[in-house]
């Protein structure tokens, strides 16, 4: 039995494997310009963020209908569980379907197909997270705010997301306080690729209460005292860095150094399609590079509840927090 835990940092889109690809691709008459799923995986070598993101937008053009939107969150959600997922928190792109005709409640309801049945069918509770492309105006992220209102019973909180550098969270300041007025738990992407300021941008100007990825907090001291002494949560994505090669090899990523400096640090999957592995993979991987004991793998996946916004099931978050005190490796 694997490890219990919470993913906080997975983009649905990001959990797109070839095979679901082409079979969408086919159902909707979408052509692709590769010959087969090999053809496919052989493009998934990144040189950065933004040569993954090229990728990642170009295969979305296969989501075109609720069936297609439900197929890929129960896919996920069921590798999701085999890996020991229980309980996840799911970002999702609506300005990358917008775009293409595909509309706010396709999508939302589409997923809420698989989302609304997890728990039951999966054992995977969920919450979902409508993220902003950074790269995007301002505007257009209010633009998409609005068009979510509708679905907000459904929609836990906000983030940001796609290309960093260049696209500082001060750009989306009005859009944050205005999710903040709707209730919206908020979160954001920053120091993956952007710098340590980035960070502290996110927490004072937009008001997240979680970083997603933060890796270079670790440049500036101050920021993870900080970091530490609030207990920010992190979510971390380290088979995301190395192929994104933010960090050079998993052997040499922070993330021992981040929980010696006392941070609330996650582990996650990000784009798990893409990076060569979900949650449980990624638990893996840290641990055989990095050398982790089991007591730190403990702390890492109960941060993942402490860290989750499960607020308004306080039960649930409890009976995960002890099945992981209970868990022997
Ligand atoms: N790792 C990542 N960083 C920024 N935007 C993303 N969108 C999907 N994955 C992302
Ligand atoms: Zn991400």
């Amino acid at each position: 039995m694997p490890l219990p835990k919470a993913e906080l940092h997975l983009h649905i889109e990001g959990t797109l494997e070839p095979e679901l690809a082409f079979e969408l691709a086919a159902r909707n008459g979408v052509e692709l310009p590769y010959t087969d799923t090999e053809a496919l995986r052989e493009a998934y070598r990144f040189e950065d963020l933004q040569s993954f993101l090229n990728l990642y937008y170009e295969l979305m053009a296969v989501l075109r209908t609720e069936r297609d939107f439900a197929d890929l969150a129960d896919a996920y959600l069921a590798r999701a569980a085999a890996q020991g997922v229980r309980h996840a928190e799911i970002f999702f792109d609506p300005q990358a379907h917008l775009a293409r005709g595909v509309g706010m409640g396709t999508v939302v309801d589409g997923l809420w197909r698989a989302l609304g049945r997890s728990e039951e069918v999966h054992g995977v509770s969920t919450r979902l997270i409508l993220c902003f492309l950074r790269d995007e105006s301002a505007e257009s992220a209010l633009e998409t705010l609005d068009a979510a209102k509708p679905y907000l019973d459904r929609i836990t909180g906000v983030g940001l997301d796609s290309a960093e550098v260049g696209h500082p969270p001060a750009k989306f300041r009005e859009v944050y306080e205005a999710a903040a007025a709707l209730g919206l738990r908020r979160v954001a992407h920053a120091g993956e690729e952007g710098p340590p300021e980035y960070i502290t941008e996110a927490l004072d100007v937009l008001g997240v209460e979680r970083v997603d990825h933060g890796l270079r907090c670790m440049e500036d001291p101050a920021l993870v005292e900080r970091l530490a002494r609030e207990r920010i949560p992190l979510t971390l994505c380290p088979l995301s860095n190395v192929r994104l090669r933010t960090v050079d090899v998993l052997a040499e990523h922070p993330l021992p150094a981040m929980l010696d400096a006392g941070l609330l640090c996650t582990v996650n999957s990000d784009d798990p399609a893409y990076f060569g592995g979900y949650a449980g993979d990624n638990f893996d991987a840290v641990r055989t590079s990095l050398g982790l004991s089991e007591e730190r793998l403990r702390e890492l996946a109960r941060n993942s509840f402490v860290a989750s916004f499960l607020e308004d099931d306080e039960e649930r978050r409890a009976r995960c927090l002890a099945e992981v005190d209970a868990y022997t490796f």
